[in-house]
């Protein structure tokens, strides 16, 4: 039965009959390639002996490279064409191991070769006009003998005038590692940084030539080709099938199922990696984060059986989500739903907290009481948010400075100096470190803060209330008090950035260190909720242990743009202390410039949404639009307004018609995306959201401000295809002029 690697194709644009002739044509094809009805069948004058054509019905032909070795039969299944087309391809495209880089790559023989006595360095000469490459320092010898790119290539590419005509060349190169390089130079990336990115480990005396002999290479063996077919780069566009559901999955799901099986090599490094000790994974949005540790969970899970993994994040919502897709990646993988059970637990953070507490019976209360509160507690029935009975608890200080009144303030505190630290007593929190927080406070005015949050747990304690937070700090205690019966090998963590100390000291607590303990995947452009924090602090220890994504799969480089200028002008420190850059972030996909709309009044806005929408489906892109606003009032009231203008619209949650626009607040919106993206009411006024700074001061009203910009970064970057901002009166003061 021969083998069937399938290469990343555009089958996916076929029309669903011809799609379904090529499931059938291929399973055929695993059966028995010498089936009558399939006329696996070689051209006159191909420039590549391997190459074959196939029926799949009559007008279209499936084109592959067939490779012998040790007795076994590998087709490498390459796209399917309409007939004349597949002919010409089969005829013209060599399967091939790069000279240079031994990746798998396909490559067009019909192109006009370079002279080969041309020395490189005079390749780039005709080019009079400046060159993107020669100016920033790429010498086109390098591009040849360092990258792989053939002679003409490079030459091609050096006559790009600027870095956006550089990357606008990367489509029209038929292999992922081109397409990615390319992109590496356009953002300005060292030849031996893209190397290494594509996970190239070849020194350079064991390069080919400058300008080997690419004749010579198509005569490598088969069984080189099937070893690089294996390569990270060559997987990031081959992948040899499993089974014919795997076969079928694939071809239905085309770009969308990509993330399944097509890794960059970097993810693969991320995935199949041991690390001795916490790591930190980070990038931009939609760099491919939650991809790696779906996988890298999997792995874990698979490698050793027994182990308990968990995977988690900062919402029940976003939790639900990666149930969902870890099934979708492998419905082998154990689930389980309960803390400290082989197999992978997928929880939000808090519900992470619930489990420990519901794991540890009545203890929970003893031991997590004396250690966060100094004393046993009852149990707490009811559980409520962080900031619930900070108003009350503030009423007790009367007239004492607005700046420690303030029950945000207050809350804060607690949160993060408070629990954090386990300060149970006045004396211990006079004598308690508050790193971060800015708001000085003398003797006088810890005793005042003590009084309320006294106060507060009086109250909390009558009502048998518990806060997530203090929730978490017990079940952190509670595990530290039990060492040795750790419930958890792996902890996995998404969206980092987000996590509260007190998350932080759970985590640790969850999984004892060890190899592959904690692994973190953050981008601090993206902190929504909480506030900055040193994760040292918490036992976990990332410096020297982070890597950074930088490719986009997600959104267009127009829109990607438009994202990271929403960034500038503010300056963001990471968990690790060091700051971040948006610097070397790049897309593969191109689009329209994203549109500011402005209006001089509310219902011209209400106009130009509607307006964008109905043209959308009037273009036939019923699916997969958004509208994101700052506050769920705000979409509630847009959706009555457009519900009179004609167009239906559906609440994000509720059940909803396919193809129907939906409203998405933005803090929903984070790890969604959509092909349409509307950033509704961008206004002065309305984001950042005044509620959400009310009553703040200093540190605090800097974080709460960064934090309305990143929301505005994570509501753009959820375009996948197009985005429209509109604002009314005057656009907010974080969007770009
Ligand atoms: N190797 C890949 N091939 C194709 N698509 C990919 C790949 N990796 C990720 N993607 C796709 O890119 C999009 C973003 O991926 P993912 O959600 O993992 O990014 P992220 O960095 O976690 O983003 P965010 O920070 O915005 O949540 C998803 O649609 C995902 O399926």
């Amino acid at each position: 039965m021969p083998e069937v690697t399938l290469s990343k194709t555009d089958d996916h644009k076929l029309d669903s009959t011809v799609q379904s002739k090529v499931l059938t044509f291929l399973m055929k094809l695993r059966e028995d390639d010498s089936s009558v009805g399939l006329h696996i069948e070689k051209m006159e004058d191909q420039k590549d002996p391997r190459a074959r054509t196939g029926r799949v019905n009559k007008s279209w032909r499936a084109v592959l490279f067939r490779l012998d070795h040790d007795g076994e039969r590998t087709y490498v299944y390459t796209g399917t064409y309409e007939h004349d087309e597949a002919i010409e391809r089969a005829r013209t495209r060599v399967l091939r191991t790069n000279p240079v880089t031994h990746i798998a790559e396909i490559i067009d023989a019909s192109a006009p070769a370079v002279d080969a006595a041309t020395e490189p360095a005079h390749v780039a000469a005709p080019a009079k006009k400046p060159s993107y490459l020669g100016e920033h320092g790429y010498p086109v010898a390098d591009l040849i003998s360092g990258l792989g790119f053939e002679k003409a290539d490079a030459a091609r590419l050096y006559e790009a005038e600027s870095e956006d005509a550089l990357a606008a060349l990367a489509d029209g190169f038929e292999n992922e590692w081109q397409r990615l390089a390319i992109l590496g130079m356009a953002v300005g990336d060292t030849i031996a940084k893209i190397r290494g990115d594509l996970g190239l480990e070849v020194p350079d005396s064991e390069m080919a030539d400058e300008g080997g002999e690419t004749a010579a290479d198509e005569e490598r063996g088969d069984a080189e080709l099937l070893d690089a077919l294996k390569s990270p780069a060559s997987q990031m566009q081959f992948t040899l099938v499993g089974d014919d559901e795997e076969l079928r999955r694939i071809l239905e799901e085309g770009d969308f199922g990509a993330w399944r099986v097509f890794l960059h090599p970097e993810q693969v490094r991320y995935v199949e990696r041991d690390f001795n000790g916490p790591f930190r994974l980070t990038g931009g949005a939609g760099t491919g984060k939650t991809v790696v540790l779906l996988h890298r969970a999997r792995r874990l899970a698979l490698a050793e059986s027994g182990a308990r993994v968990v995977l988690t994040t900062f919402t029940k919502a976003l939790a639900g989500m990666l149930r969902r897709d870890l099934a979708r990646l492998d419905e082998g993988i154990p689930q389980t739903s309960s803390l400290g059970g082989p197999g992978v637990y997928v929880t939000g953070i808090d519900a992470l907290a619930a489990a420990v507490r519901d794991r540890a019976g009545n203890d929970f209360w003893s031991v997590g009481g004396e250690a966060v509160f100094g004393a046993a507690i009852t149990e707490r029935t009811s559980m409520v948010s962080n900031s619930q009975g900070w108003d009350a608890a503030a009423s007790v200080l009367g007239d004492a400075p607005a700046e420690i009144t303030n029950p945000a303030f207050l809350e804060a505190e607690y949160v993060q100096v408070i629990l954090p630290q386990r300060v149970r007593t006045l004396s211990e929190y006079l004598a308690a470190r508050r790193p971060g927080r800015g708001v000085a406070l003398d003797r006088a005015r810890r005793a005042a803060v003590w009084a309320a949050v006294e106060a507060y747990r009086t109250n909390a304690a009558k009502a048998r209330r518990l806060t997530w937070a203090e929730l978490s700090a017990m079940a952190s205690a509670f595990l530290e008090s039990r060492a040795g019966e750790a419930p958890a090998d792996h902890v996995l963590i998404d969206e980092g950035q987000d996590l509260s100390p007190l998350h932080w000291q759970l985590v640790r607590a969850l999984a004892p260190a060890a190899t592959n303990d904690v692994f973190i995947a953050e981008d601090v452009h993206q902190r929504i909720y909480g506030h900055r924090i040193v994760l040292a602090r918490y036992g976990i220890k990332v410096v020297g242990r982070s890597r950074r994504l930088t490719l986009n799969y997600r959104t267009t480089h127009e829109n990607l743009l438009y994202a990271l200028g929403v960034l500038e002008d503010a300056e963001y420190i990471d968990t690790a202390e060091e700051t971040e850059t948006s610097h070397g972030y790049r897309s593969a996909r191109r689009g329209p410039v994203p549109r500011v709309i402005g209006s001089d009044h509310v219902w011209e806005q209400t106009d130009a949404v509607a307006r964008t929408i109905a043209d959308w489906q009037a273009a036939g892109v019923g699916d997969s639009i958004a509208i994101l606003g700052r506050t769920t009032v705000a979409l509630k009231r847009l959706q009555r307004q457009l519900d009179d203008r004609g167009i239906a619209t559906a609440l994000y949650g509720e059940a909803i018609k396919p193809g129907t626009p939906l409203l998405v607040t933005m803090h929903s919106a984070k790890g969604l995306e959509f092909s349409r993206v509307v950033l509704f009411d961008v206004s002065e006024g309305s984001v950042p959201l005044p509620l959400a700074l009310h009553g703040l001061t200093g540190t605090d009203l800097e974080d709460a401000m960064l934090r309305e910009r990143s929301l505005l970064y994570v509501a753009a970057s959820r375009a996948r295809d197009e985005l429209v901002v509109t604002w009314a009166g005057s656009p907010s003061g974080l969007l770009r002029s």
